[in-house]
């Protein structure tokens, strides 16, 4: 099934020719990623990847890295901004550690995995994030949980973060995979004011001058050099949904970081992905160029945990339904002048 099939449905569905704008742009995304004209949104499921960054040592947060734990512990009481708007909006949702620094979490699968893959990243201000190794351990574990929600029925994904500092990797991430410069990736985060974006600016400057060199030989350890431990697994996590002909519908900043590093080491990935909305980081355009998308909502929001798509996951299903749902023009006897 190709983009023409899928526009000479819509236009031949009860309503005038393009009616319906970016609404059927985003149907055209759901019926090829699909290969069905009556793609399903139903059940979808967002996984909650956590892990904390060794780089918030070095002043790149406006937080503490404890605050990643506290707020593991919120979202598995179900009372985080992505518990709520998933609560909202009917998103089976799942939480999985696989690098926060405070103590592990007690909580049931398969609610909650425990996948942790080390305590932190290392600083990318001073050396590698992680090693190739680890960044294959936390990738897999995305990898896993794909799979997962796939065998249960989920053809709609999403994936969230929640790491304080992990939008300094995403940064150098973007930096090192758009070309970008680290002062034009680098943003306020979570908060941060003007002294700590001039740091952040640092750092990714200097993880970036150690990452660059390996790029084109060893792609996967240059990625590494500056990921965090929940971004690899985000991009596992798309890596395999697209392989396996799920919608992907990206959040902000960090999850599309991950986006970036999906794309580059699973080439095509990027064709199953709808973006949900931009964020107010100022790098996020032009990561979302890169990949070819644009985004559905500006709405002013930078928060992460997977917020920005869950806001957006009921227009997805609008343009589900417009594809299912609508009769035809000629089932009501209706024909165009023309
Ligand atoms: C209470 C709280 C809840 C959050 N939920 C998501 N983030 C978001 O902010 C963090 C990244 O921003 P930075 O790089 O500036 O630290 C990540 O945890 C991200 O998920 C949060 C941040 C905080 C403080
Ligand atoms: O856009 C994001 O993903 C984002 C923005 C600010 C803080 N955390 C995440």
């Amino acid at each position: 099934m190709t983009e023409d099939d899928v526009r000479a449905h819509l236009d031949a569905l009860a309503k005038p020719r393009r009616s319906l704008g970016r609404l059927e742009d985003i149907a055209v995304s759901l019926a090829l990623t699909q290969q069905r004209l009556d793609p399903r949104t139903r059940p979808r499921r967002i996984v909650l990847f956590a892990g904390d960054h060794g780089c918030v040592a070095d002043g790149v947060s406006a937080w503490p890295s404890a605050v990643t734990g506290m707020m593991v512990a919120t979202i598995l009481a179900g009372r985080a901004t992505s518990s709520a708007l998933a609560a909202a909006h009917g998103c089976d949702l799942r939480l999985v550690d696989v690098g926060v620094a405070s103590a592990r979490p007690v909580a049931p699968p398969p609610f909650f995995r425990d996948a942790r893959v080390a305590d932190g990243t290392v600083s990318l201000a001073h050396d590698a994030a992680m090693t190739a190794a680890q960044f294959d351990a936390a990738w897999r574990v995305g990898v896993e949980e794909a799979q997962a929600a796939v065998a249960d029925g989920a053809a709609l994904l999403i994936a969230g973060e929640m790491g304080i500092g992990n939008t300094t990797p995403a940064a150098a991430l973007t930096t090192l995979l758009t070309g970008l410069s680290p002062v034009e990736a680098v943003g306020a985060g979570a908060g941060a004011d003007a002294a700590i974006v001039v740091t952040k600016a640092c750092v990714v400057t200097a993880a970036v001058a150690r990452a660059t060199p390996l790029l084109g030989h060893d792609d996967r350890a240059a990625i590494a050099s500056v990921a965090g431990y929940e971004i690899a697994a985000m991009a596992g996590f798309f890596a395999e949904g697209a392989a396996r002909g799920a919608t992907l519908l990206l959040d902000g900043y960090v999850a599309t970081a991950a986006a970036l590093v999906a794309a580059h080491l699973a080439p095509g990935s990027e064709r199953a992905m709808i973006a949900g909305h931009l964020s107010v980081e100022p790098g996020h355009g032009a990561a979302l160029a890169q990949l070819g998308l644009t985004p559905m909502l500006d709405w002013g929001m930078r928060l992460g945990e997977g917020s920005g798509a869950l806001v957006a996951l009921p227009l997805v299903d609008a343009a589900a339904a417009l594809l299912a749902d609508v009769a035809r023009l000629d089932a009501i006897g209706a024909e165009r002048a023309d």
